[in-house]
């Protein structure tokens, strides 16, 4: 590192919560001496007095941080970027390199190309992980949208103190590819959360929720439902490329939930292996499977349910998400270069669950004839269409309010559940993404 750069060069951080603090205490950390920071200007005089001998110079505001800082990073809330951008935007430092941390980057990018002065150039980034979970060998996507190579490695050369790995697209690659991992997979678990809280059910107590993958949709679903509905807002409502993957996936519950109702056993086991094999034929026999057993999650249990008294789940959520694959042919084994811990978590527990001939045979007998797990079903699959729907006609406010009052209900077990998340993460984690050689098994 160049000590001379690290001493004069300022980096610029404007919106300072969980994932602008995390970058700045990354950057502080790796001895950068000057390191800008704001958040809305009445937050100021807290923010000094809370990050005095920090390292960190808290500034009063976007144009202070943007005047004086020759890498700028917007780490606001999607919804908000192109009113932020179009207020401090003007106000940068001649030359700059201007990014930012929201989830989409059509946004962000618009915003940039309208509101920043032509001499400035745009890379901008996507950790793809939460702030937290260490970036160390995480996904970290670059977007060089407008920039100079010196500025380029510039940036390289400031990012490198997160030590993830750089994914290099362009800004509307990224879209594309976070629809297809995150956006929908984040509805999978937010429809479980809203189809638990309405049936007033904690999924730890009761006997179809116990192993090891029932942990996972319970560990992610409270990980979700802990962190700011407008990360998922944002992710889900101003991708364009999003309402589609999520619509998919409505419409796969709704028809494998009417072929379970009638009980359609040859069409629903055709559809079922169809969605199977074009996911996990041919292309995913040749990799390691991403968890080696379900019982390396059976540790990170919230249950209070004995697992002798297990009874077996139709795993709906899972069997709709495999058949959304299907019917958009998305291959997500191509997208594991941009995996998040939770769309590798979740893929993960699809793959146990297709390659376990005898878990898969038992969950289609319980789709089919089991009368104890359709309510459950029955609430999923009006879960799913409600957020479909609130996503199609992209109200914010209606999403934070179905957000907020699921939120609500799982409150008491966030911290719990989002220890016993990071534990898993941490278990699953690849030192490459993408690579054959996950599985640390650190416990
Ligand atoms: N959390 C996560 O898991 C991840 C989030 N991201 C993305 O990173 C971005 C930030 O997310 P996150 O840190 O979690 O969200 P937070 O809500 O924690 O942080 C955003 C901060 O920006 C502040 N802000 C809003 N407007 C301004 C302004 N005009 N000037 C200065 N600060 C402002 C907000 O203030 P106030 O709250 O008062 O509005 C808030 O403190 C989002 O776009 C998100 O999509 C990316 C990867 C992971
Ligand atoms: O892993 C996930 O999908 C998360 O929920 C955390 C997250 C949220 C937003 C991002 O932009 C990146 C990661």
């Amino acid at each position: 590192m160049n000590l001379v750069e690290m001493d004069e060069l300022e980096i610029g951080l404007i919106g300072l919560g969980a994932m602008g603090m995390m970058y700045a205490k990354r950057l502080v950390e790796a001895g950068w001496k000057n390191v800008n920071v704001c958040d809305l200007p009445s937050k100021y005089e807290r923010l000094e007095i809370a990050l005095a001998g920090s390292g960190l110079t808290v500034l009063k505001d976007g144009h202070a941080v943007s005047r004086r800082s020759d890498f700028i990073i917007y780490s606001v809330e999607a919804e908000n970027i192109e009113r932020v951008v179009a207020e401090y935007g003007p106000s940068t430092k001649m030359g700059a390199i201007v990014g930012g941390q929201t989830s989409v980057k059509e946004p962000e990018i618009r915003a940039f190309e309208k509101y920043l002065p032509d001499d400035v150039h745009i890379v901008t980034c996507h950790s793809l992980h939460g702030p937290t979970v260490h970036s160390k060998g995480q996904p970290l996507v670059l977007i060089r949208h407008r920039a100079s190579d010196d500025k380029y490695n510039l940036v390289i050369r400031i990012l490198s103190c997160l030590q993830s790995e750089i994914v290099e697209l362009s800004y509307k690659e990224h879209d594309r590819i976070t629809a297809d991992t995150q956006a929908v997979t984040h509805v999978a678990f937010l429809s479980m959360g809203t189809a638990w809280k309405t049936q007033m059910q904690f999924p730890w107590e009761t006997p179809q929720y116990v192993g090891g993958i029932e942990n996972v949709k319970i560990n992610m679903t409270l990980r979700i439902y802990s962190n700011k509905w407008h990360v998922y807002a944002g992710i889900a409502m101003m991708n364009p490329s999003a309402e589609i993957q999520i619509r998919q996936y409505a419409q796969s519950v709704s028809d494998l939930f009417k072929l379970m109702i009638q009980e359609k056993q040859e069409e629903f086991e055709n559809r079922v292996k169809l969605a199977g094999d074009f996911v996990f034929g041919k292309h995913a026999e040749s990799r390691q499977p991403i968890l080696l057993s379900d019982s390396i999650l059976d540790r990170f249990s919230l249950s209070s349910v004995p697992s002798e008294q297990r009874k077996p789940n139709s795993h709906l959520s899972l069997l709709a998400m495999v058949d959304s694959w299907h019917k958009l042919g998305i291959r997500p084994y191509e997208h594991m270069v941009c995996q998040t811990p939770l769309f590798r978590l979740w893929i993960g527990i699809a793959e146990y669950l297709f390659r376990n001939t005898e878990m898969l045979k038992e969950a289609i007998q319980a789709a089919l004839y089991d009368k104890d797990i359709r309510a459950d079903d029955m609430e999923f699959y009006s879960a799913s269409k409600g957020w479909a729907e609130c996503v199609a006609v992209g109200n914010m406010a209606a999403y934070q309010k179905r957000f907020e009052e699921t939120a609500e209900f799982f409150k008491e077990r966030f911290t719990e559940g989002v220890r016993i998340g990071n534990e898993m993460i941490e278990v699953i984690k690849t030192h490459q993404p993408g690579s054959r050689s996950s599985q640390t098994g650190k416990h």
